[in-house]
């Protein structure tokens, strides 16, 4: 990346004896939206917060707008952290709290009043909340006064460590809506960790996965998605089926595929379609649920088919998910079709299930 705004090399966090952080290296261009994601306890709120400069690294570097930040205080970076919980201040009024970073600053009165009016129509607020206590908003409206309170400063870089997880689903969507037109309006970086995994795909430019203290793979939402590194990363994000199958592969070029459980009928893998870390005679193809069909007749060309019985069916609306038993796997294939009216299978109904195995992703070791 040429010319990163945040730039961490081999950061190490230890509290105590507990290492947190084992080596992360991360960079973020100007302008990126990049997500931070991974099980409890990967150390994603201790990244976040060695950005901010709450936490020191206890070993490695950090450079934010080209500035080593090592002895830089929070206030004195040019990053702003927003909270799960919210940090308002719950004796000062709407205005008070959004002026708060700039009354620090020693901004002259008028100019504080101009820019809390521009951030109060930036994020929808009425300009009657002004004048309300923090108690007297709701959930998003208080959640909507902590961004602006964020942003008021114009930060290069915004770290938003959960910040939607405490709202109610649809508050939620909402929210999520107007912080991605927020980043794009506004051009500033945006570092958000969350739980969400499907808020990542939908805010994300990249996805930062993290594992045990490491950085596991960063991508973009459909190399996540659909070209994980490892089964750890497609198990993580999305519901996912894996098939066990044998390799022949020469080198880096395409490999050859089968699979008894789809009658040993060979496919070939191009190189975009296997993990880079690949190796060895035996693998786990990805299969997602959306790329698999059932089959009603003739399968097309270079289609594999599985067998097996219906064991459920859940409708979701816009999708109705398929949970198919096939002889000699031991979870059930997990197939997502377009919704419909009429159900195009029962429980208990002998079915095939075919998917391009050309459109599928080949990563190393047994799921
Ligand atoms: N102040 C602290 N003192 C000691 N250990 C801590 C401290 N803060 C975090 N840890 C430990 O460091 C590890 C990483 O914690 P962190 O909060 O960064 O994880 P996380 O990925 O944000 O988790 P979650 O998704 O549950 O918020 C955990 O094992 C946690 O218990």
């Amino acid at each position: 990346m040429a010319n990163p705004i945040i730039h961490a090399a081999n950061i190490v966090k230890d509290y105590g004896t507990a290492r947190a952080l084992h080596g992360v290296s991360l960079s973020i261009a100007e302008g990126e939206f990049v997500a931070l994601v991974g099980p409890s306890g990967c150390g994603k709120t201790t990244l976040l917060k060695i950005l901010a400069g709450f936490e020191d690294p206890t070993e490695g570097a950090l450079s934010i707008e080209g500035r080593d930040m090592a002895g830089v205080p929070a206030a004195k970076r040019p990053t702003r952290m927003v909270f799960q919980k919210l940090a308002l201040f719950p004796h000062k009024t709407v205005a008070e709290n959004i002026g708060f970073p700039l009354k620090l600053a020693k901004t002259n009165k008028a100019e504080i009043a101009t820019r809390v009016r521009a951030m109060l129509d930036l994020m929808h607020l009425k300009p009657e909340y002004l004048n309300r206590y923090p108690a007297q908003l709701s959930g998003g409206e208080q959640q909507r006064v902590a961004l602006a309170r964020a942003l008021v400063s114009r930060p290069g870089v915004l770290l938003l460590d959960e910040p939607m997880s405490a709202l109610d689903a649809k508050l939620k969507k909402s929210l999520q809506a107007e912080l991605k037109k927020l980043h794009r309006e506004l051009g500033t970086s945006f570092v958000l960790v969350t739980h969400d995994l499907e808020e990542a795909m939908m805010l994300a430019d990249r996805i930062c996965v993290m594992r045990g203290g490491r950085v596991v793979q960063i991508g973009t939402p459909s190399d996540i998605y659909y070209r994980p590194v490892e089964t750890f990363v497609a198990g993580f994000i999305g519901e996912t089926n894996f098939l066990p199958v044998s390799v022949t592969r020469v080198g880096d070029g395409p490999a050859t595929i089968v699979s008894p459980l789809a009658g040993n009928v060979p496919a070939t893998l191009a190189e975009p379609n296997i993990s880079p870390v690949f190796s060895g005679s035996g693998g786990s193809l990805l299969v997602r649920p959306e790329t698999l069909r059932l089959v009603r007749g003739d399968a097309v060309a270079g289609e594999w088919l599985l067998s097996g019985i219906v064991e459920e069916y859940f409708i979701k609306g816009s999708s109705t998910q398929y949970r198919v038993r096939i002889a000699g796997r031991d979870a059930p294939l997990i197939v997502d079709l377009a919704g419909s009216l009429q159900l195009p299978a029962d429980v208990g109904e002998a079915v095939q299930v075919g998917f391009q195995p050309s459109q599928a992703f080949l990563l190393a070791g047994q799921a």
